[in-house]
């Protein structure tokens, strides 16, 4: 049984297979999905400042959102107002910055937190309230009743103040089904400009996510915005799923930082986009813009990018493997989906290692422009391989291994040659590896 390369498995090579234009796209059209067209809600202003060890000043504020809207985000989502007097005025900084991108503020659905956010010069609301048993009970305490009420009386006075408004429903996968969906009908009866579904808790799976985003999508009219903690590791997955079932706008953070472990990060949700429509993608964000804005913020809350970071992460574009740096070499998308360079990024084959090849040694003699024949290659190779068992050779290791065996070979010394030119501190650490 094979692998077809396009995810099929076949065990019949002679089968015809239908032609398939990119097999990184869906590969029947859904009319319903929005992969190729969503809007992204930036949140680390709002959401990453909750995360533990976020404190942004104004000043700070103000670098992200520019780096954000570098990036070409549609959204920046804010702290609400009614948080602190500091609070505030970052949101009428923000938005007196002329940016491209609109700006909202977070309120709860209370008349108060909406008329103090709407004095903030800010072009839309984002109001929330928790709709699960939970939060009825524990959080807030009103019933549903009282909830829809409330959410008709604060969307109509923001609408006539002509800002945007969102209506959320905090921790939506643990609400009731049909609470959630007549409130939502009557929301957008009324004209909000969207509704949003929270996943707060990160316990909802793509499956569910589908299933919630596809039947809202059959009771609403207006745009469906998403939101999804990343507690159990859905928060992309679950964010794609939602795009692919009829949601419009997805909500991020740089790095994913938030409450807790954070929701859906801003880099990964681009990565996972642009495998499935690169040119919208492309088109849209400024993806080597990306790197910038997870340093201001890494920098900021004291946190180092993780090493496999999606895009950024230090060994996300580097191959090490014998096998995968052949084929890299000849054509790197054997072993890559993201082109590094569409990031800003560049790949790496490391080569100082025990698993190394002589194909990605040759690359390396090239490079150089050593003039070694293959069969130089594959001889230094083994010779790499022996020092690399005792510990792993850095490029300057390798480079001088190569430049010393091309030097010896020229002045026609064989045999024992490479032990001759391995470096005085290799053979230290073999020697001394070997008499334990
Ligand atoms: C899931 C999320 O991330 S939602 C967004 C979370 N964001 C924030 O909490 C913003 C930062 N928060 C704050 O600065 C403060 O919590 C404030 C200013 C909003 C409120 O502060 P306080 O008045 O001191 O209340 P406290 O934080 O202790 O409790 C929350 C209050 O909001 C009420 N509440 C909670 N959620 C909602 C809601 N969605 N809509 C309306 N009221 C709500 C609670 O009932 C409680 O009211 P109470 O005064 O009757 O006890
Ligand atoms: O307003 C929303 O939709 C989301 C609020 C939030 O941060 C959450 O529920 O986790
Ligand atoms: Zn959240």
């Amino acid at each position: 049984m094979s692998n077809t390369g396009n995810g099929l498995k076949s065990n019949d090579s002679s089968r015809p297979r239908e032609p398939i234009a990119s097999p990184y796209m869906p590969k029947y059209p859904d009319p319903m999905s929005n992969i190729s067209n969503f809007k992204i809600i930036e949140s680390t202003l709002r959401e990453g400042e909750q995360f533990a060890n976020a404190f942004f000043d104004t000043a700070k504020k103000v670098e992200i959102a520019k780096a954000l809207d570098a990036i070409g985000v549609d959204y920046l989502e804010l702290t609400s107002p009614a948080a602190s007097e500091q609070s505030l005025n970052d949101c009428r900084v923000i938005s007196s910055l002329g940016l491209k991108a609109k700006i909202l503020t977070h309120v709860r659905c209370h008349m108060d937190d909406a008329k103090l956010a709407i004095e903030s010069g800010v072009d839309g609301l984002d109001v929330v309230i928790g709709t699960s048993s939970f939060l009825r009970e524990f959080s807030h305490g009103k019933d549903m009743d009282y909830i829809t009420q409330k959410a008709i009386e604060v969307i109509t006075y923001i609408k006539s103040k002509g800002l945007e408004v969102r209506f959320s429903t905090e921790d939506s996968f643990r609400s009731d089904l049909v609470d959630l969906l007549s409130i939502y009908k009557a929301v957008d009866k009324i004209g909000v400009t969207r509704v949003g579904i929270a996943d707060t808790v990160g316990c909802a799976n793509p499956r569910q996510v589908y299933e919630l985003v596809r039947t809202l999508r059959s009771v609403v009219s207006c745009d469906i915005e998403c939101h999804f903690h990343n507690d159990t590791g859905c928060a992309i997955a679950n964010a794609y799923t939602a795009l692919e079932a009829g949601a419009t706008h997805i909500d991020t953070s740089v790095l994913g930082i938030g409450e807790r472990n954070g929701i859906t990060p801003l880099g990964g949700l681009l990565a996972r986009m642009y495998t499935a429509d690169k040119e919208f993608v492309m088109n849209k964000y400024d993806l080597t813009k990306i790197r910038d804005v997870e340093n201001i913020v890494a920098d900021s809350v004291e946190v180092t990018v993780p090493f496999n970071n999606y895009i950024t992460g230090y060994c996300a574009f580097t191959h090490k493997a014998g096998i995968h740096a052949k084929a890299i070499l000849n054509n790197p998308s054997t072993y890559e989906i993201l082109n590094p360079h569409d990031f800003g990024m560049n790949r790496y084959v490391s080569i100082g290692h025990r698993l190394t090849g002589w194909n990605a040694v040759k690359n390396r003699v090239e490079q150089l422009n050593l003039g070694l024949t293959d069969e130089d290659a594959k001889h230094v190779t083994q010779k790499i391989k022996e020092l690399a068992d005792v510990r792993p050779l850095s490029l300057d290791d390798v480079d001088t291994l190569l430049r010393a065996y091309h030097q010896a070979k020229d002045q026609g010394l064989h045999g024992e040659v490479l032990n001759k030119i391995a470096t005085p501190d290799m053979i230290a650490t073999i020697n001394a590896a070997h008499e334990k």
